[in-house]
């Protein structure tokens, strides 16, 4: 259709390297298409960002694009098993090529819908391995800023999979018009201080603990804890407010410490929000069950060994640690 980007305008850059062929998506910076490395054949999505919704003038998307290549050099050093890949960039005048990690799993957000809803287990395993991912970024100095059950993707058609989330840290460049994008979109999972602040206050990580609340929120019960469908009060007054609620009917079959989580990471104030580090120590997350297989999806190499015990340990060290130089109980 006339929005096909026609593939004569792609840059023989990309070309010698890599065949487009079929749409997979398309997110608010531009289209993701599936591409096959010439060669290896390996299967890649290709994001395909038009520069001029970046740049408010011409002059700006020249320092725009050092910016943002300095940040995609960022975002290509990161390596998580949660954290889609970058493979590659190509950089043009108009148009920005990231060549990513390719999933077949599809979306939380169309797998939420088709399940209608997870049961908490299922939930539980896929939301531990989105707040590792996320707390992995915090650690890199990088804040998502547009966690949504879009922007997870899941590895394969299992309900028990790994989860990869994506559009992380390319969000900032986004200039004030875009920014206005993010009130043009339905808040469904945006923080209260960014609507309270309008966009003018500094983003923090609390922002990400409160879209993964929401993200949980939808998982456990099916439907988004904010909607504009109530007409005595508008979306942005309800996430303001926190004005949510756990109505018997769809949450009763859910834990009371799942319902705790998610209370606590959508907590209105960013200073008493739960941190991810924090909520990695939350009592639901203290499942022996979903940690194992947890581990086995993101580090599948470890699957069935086992940690090193203490009689493997040097004598010399055994020694210093009991003194006594005995054999320790095994
Ligand atoms: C960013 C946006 C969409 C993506 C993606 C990276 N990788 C992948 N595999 C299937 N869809 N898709």
């Amino acid at each position: 259709d006339l929005l096909e980007s026609n593939d004569s305008d792609i840059p023989a850059s990309i070309k010698e390297k890599y065949t487009l062929t079929k749409t997979l998506g398309r997110g608010a910076c531009g289209e993701v298409r599936l591409a096959f490395a010439k060669g290896s054949c390996e299967k890649f999505a290709v994001k395909i960002i038009s520069k001029k919704k970046f740049t408010t003038g011409g002059q700006h998307a020249v320092n725009l694009s050092k910016q943002v290549m300095s940040e995609v050099k960022i975002l290509k050093a990161l390596k998580h098993p949660c954290i889609i890949g970058i493979e590659d960039v190509i950089d043009t005048k108009e148009v920005l090529y990231i060549i990513l990690e390719l999933v077949e799993g599809g979306e939380l957000f169309d797998k939420v819908v088709s399940l209608s809803q997870y049961d908490e287990p299922t939930a539980k395993l896929l939301f531990y391995q989105m707040v590792v991912a996320c707390k992995y970024l915090h650690d890199q100095g990088i804040t998502h800023r547009d966690l949504k059950p879009e922007n997870i993707l899941l590895q394969s058609d299992e309900k028990e999979t790994l989860i990869k989330i994506t559009d992380f840290g390319l969000s900032k460049f986004v200039d004030a018009g875009s920014l206005m994008k993010t009130f043009c979109g339905t808040p469904t999972y945006l923080a209260p201080e960014i609507l309270v602040t309008a966009g003018t206050g500094t983003y923090t990580k609390a922002v990400d603990a409160w879209s993964l609340g929401v993200i949980l929120f939808i998982c456990l019960s099916g439907y988004p804890p904010f909607s504009d469908e109530r007409k005595e009060m508008d979306l942005p007054k309800q996430i303001m407010g926190g004005h949510y609620s756990f109505p018997k009917q769809y949450w009763d079959g859910v834990s009371e410490e799942a319902i705790d989580l998610i209370k606590k990471m959508m907590t209105v104030d960013a200073k008493k929000r739960i941190t991810l580090a924090d909520a990695l120590n939350h009592p639901w997350f203290k499942d022996e069950e979903m940690m194992k297989k947890a581990k086995k999806l993101m580090y599948p190499e470890s699957d069935g060994m086992v940690p090193p015990s203490a009689a493997l340990r040097s004598p010399k060290k055994r020694g210093l640690e009991n003194g006594s130089g005995e054999e320790p109980d095994s």
